[in-house]
């Protein structure tokens, strides 16, 4: 075959010799590039109004329309057969795909018929699903006619990878997987995976809409997979905690990949399956959606029966745990605090280890719970590089606290050499990576084969909060390069589920209490106290109010090297016994009933009001403990939860949120005002 330019511009196709009369075949004007595609875009444009017509025609007279929704479904069925039938010559995947679609389209019109297409969610799924089963017709019939463009020029041609055949393909709405034939010895996977963006360009779709896995097992073999509709454009409504009551051996799930299926994230280790306990790096640019994705996990967290959360934050711990209100948590916040906290870890992590020991565990297993009560314990460390300044403490952590029943996740906006060494980096077995600003910042924490493979975080930045990749064990490896998104969810909705599961979470077992020295949440729930009784507090325990903010910084630039164990300061006595009971919390007469404590902490915002005062933070709630029975972290969610009636959130003082007392009916701020 021959082929010329015609004057204008376009390319004609001439038969050759022996085949007859020439002719000519404008192939490279756009309306006959676009012809093959044509077909199902037409129908997908028709469908709609096809539907409101029969609607309007057919469902509106209530004689009419039980006829009409029984004659459709027999016709949307008989249909579906005779597609089936009528493709059995063609490729098994052309039948299947071809029937699938008629299926669809005749369902979609029986109930649009009879509803109306104008419904939520029809109108919906028309928009979204039609289009994507449309698209994926064009992408199939693209990647099997190899390519409108030359003749005899495929696809892989076009893109400069000439000799890689498709071996196979399947198609579902919305996606499409080839498999991929490399010309053995002539090309690698890793060229295919650069031409990705090529690829989707010569399709017309958006950069990361094509990802290249390898084959484990044959270099020479790879699976492309094509998704045309970004569907992580909007995100999904939390569905609520997916195993309250349930182990921390159960999945923690966080979010849904592209395909709608859930995010799922191990800590624990599974002997059975030989999965190995793990850490996580979160990370991600400021905005990206951490602590969204964060709070998420907390919450699938404490709504297990057999798991403890230590929270530290060395900077908004306020901000971000107050939708925990008085729910019986433990946060540790303040630069010096965290820093304290950590240098305890080493200790706990023997302690607990030695105990599973010589209870005849390697590791944490529900038993250790069950039979000794002794929970799986997370600590997650936001802002990490701030309070684990030095290579050898984060090494040394991470190494160690597997086996003593621990995960650690480190949240961090930008990982470097200095503030995560490799040595760390190797250390954890997890990577959770948001958008970042730049694809270096994303290679440093995910895998090599996964960047390779066509993850882009770097196209997310900030703009796409909640949209993430995941690696770690457990996952299956296929999921690592597919993009997911956190749910949508409000505090309230989570703080909900914490509150509904209050009965259900564990007591802090003695020794995390402690070697953590912990003081004791204010909690209605007995069982969640921290276990300090016959344990001298540290006499150098300071409260946030301590800390002087000056002070804090020099600690900050002042980089502590983590000591040797016997160094480690616990301020803890050795030789004190740990109790064998957990204590219930000292409050002289009981602690008062939360809307008592609601209605002093209301006096309180109005005797301040009154007295002429326009900013208020947590700090003005001296002694929580003593006057209301709970914590600071309580009068921080509450005072959250007056913002927009009785308080207006001004700001923060770098450490706690301001408010102004609002001048609004019978409350602080009319009397203020008055
Ligand atoms: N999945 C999501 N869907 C919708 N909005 C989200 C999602 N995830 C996060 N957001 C929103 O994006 C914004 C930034 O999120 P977030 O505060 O969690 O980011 P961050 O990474 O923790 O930022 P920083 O590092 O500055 O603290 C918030 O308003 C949050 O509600």
């Amino acid at each position: 075959m021959a082929g010329k330019n015609t004057q204008r511009g376009d390319h004609l196709s001439v038969a050759g010799p022996g085949q007859g009369f020439g002719y000519y075949t404008p192939d490279k004007h756009w309306a006959s590039r676009l012809a093959p595609y044509a077909p199902e875009w037409a129908g997908y444009a028709a469908v709609w109004p096809v539907t409101w017509g029969l609607h309007e025609w057919l469902a509106t007279d209530p004689g009419v329309a039980p006829w009409a929704s029984a004659g459709m479904s027999l016709l949307g069925v008989g249909l579906t057969a005779v597609t089936w039938q009528c493709a059995r010559a063609r490729a098994a995947m052309t039948r299947k795909f071809a029937t699938a679609t008629s299926g669809i389209t005749a369902a979609w019109m029986t109930t649009g018929t009879i509803a109306g297409p104008t419904e939520t969610p029809l109108l919906e799924l028309w928009a979204l699903g039609g289009a994507g089963v449309a698209v994926s017709w064009s992408i199939y019939k693209a990647l099997r006619r190899g390519g409108d463009g030359e003749p005899g020029e495929g696809l892989f041609e076009q893109v400069q990878l000439a000799g890689v055949k498709q071996t196979g393909s399947q198609v579902e709405p919305n996606r499409v997987t080839s498999q991929l034939q490399l010309p053995p010895g002539q090309m690698e996977v890793s060229d295919v995976q650069k031409a990705s963006g090529r690829i989707a360009g010569w399709l017309g779709l958006g950069k990361g809409a094509v990802r290249v896995n390898e084959d484990p097992d044959n270099s020479s073999q790879a699976t492309m997979t094509i998704v045309p509709q970004d569907v992580l454009k909007h995100p999904t409504a939390w569905p609520g905690p997916s195993a309250p009551g349930g182990s921390i051996t159960d999945p923690l799930v966080v979010g849904v990949y592209e395909d709608t299926e859930p995010v799922q994230i191990y800590l624990p280790g599974d002997k059975d399956t030989g999965r190995n306990a793990t850490h996580y790096a979160v990370i991600g640019m400021n905005g990206s959606g951490k602590t969204h994705g964060a709070k998420e996990s907390w919450t699938e967290i404490l709504t297990r029966r057999d798991v403890g959360l230590v929270l530290m934050d060395p900077s908004k711990g306020e901000q971000s745990v107050g939708f925990l209100g008085d729910t019986p948590y433990t946060v540790i916040t303040g630069d010096k605090q965290c820093k304290k906290a950590v240098k305890r870890l080493p200790q706990l992590i023997t302690e607990r280890a030695s105990q599973l020991g010589e209870w005849g565990y390697d590791q944490w297993v529900p038993e250790a719970y069950s039979e000794h009560g002794l929970p799986y314990l997370v600590i997650w460390i936001e802002e990490a590089p701030r309070v684990l300044s030095d290579a050898k403490t984060m090494t040394r952590l991470a190494q160690e606290a597997r086996s003593a029943g621990m995960s650690l996740v480190f949240s961090l906006q930008k990982p470097s050499f200095r503030n995560m060494p490799t040595d760390v980096r190797s250390q954890l077995g997890g990577t959770w990576c948001f958008g970042v600003a730049d694809l270096d910042d994303a290679a440093f924490v995910l895998s090599e084969d996964t960047i390779e493979s066509g993850a882009r975080p770097d196209r997310w930045k900030n703009r796409r909060p909640g949209c993430h990749y995941v690696e770690g064990p457990g996952i299956s490896e296929e999921r690592y390069t597919t993009p997911a998104r956190t749910h949508l969810h409000s505090d309230a909705q989570l703080r909900a589920a914490v509150d509904e599961c209050a009965d259900i979470r564990p007591a802090m077992h003695p020794i995390d209490a402690r070697y953590l020295d912990l003081t004791a949440p204010a909690t209605d729930n007995p069982t969640m106290v921290a276990g300090n009784e016959g344990i001298e507090p540290t006499e150098d325990f300071e409260s946030l109010d301590d800390i002087d903010p000056d002070e804090a910084a020099d600690f900050d630039d002042d980089l502590v090297p983590l000591p040797d164990d016997e160094d480690v300061d616990t301020d803890v006595d050795d030789d004190q016994p740990v109790p064998e009971q957990v204590p219930a919390l000292d409050f002289p007469g009981g602690r008062p009933p939360r809307e008592e404590a609601v209605a002093m902490l209301r006096e309180r915002i109005t005797q301040l009001a009154t007295e002429g005062r326009t900013e208020i933070s947590v700090k003005d709630f001296p002694d929580p403990e003593e006057t209301y029975g709970r914590g600071r972290s309580w009068i921080s969610g509450e005072l959250a939860k007056l913002d927009g009636t009785l308080l207006q959130r001004v700001g923060t003082d770098g450490r706690a949120a301001l408010y102004r007392p609002r001048a609004t009916g019978t409350d602080a701020g009319a009397q203020h005002a008055a």
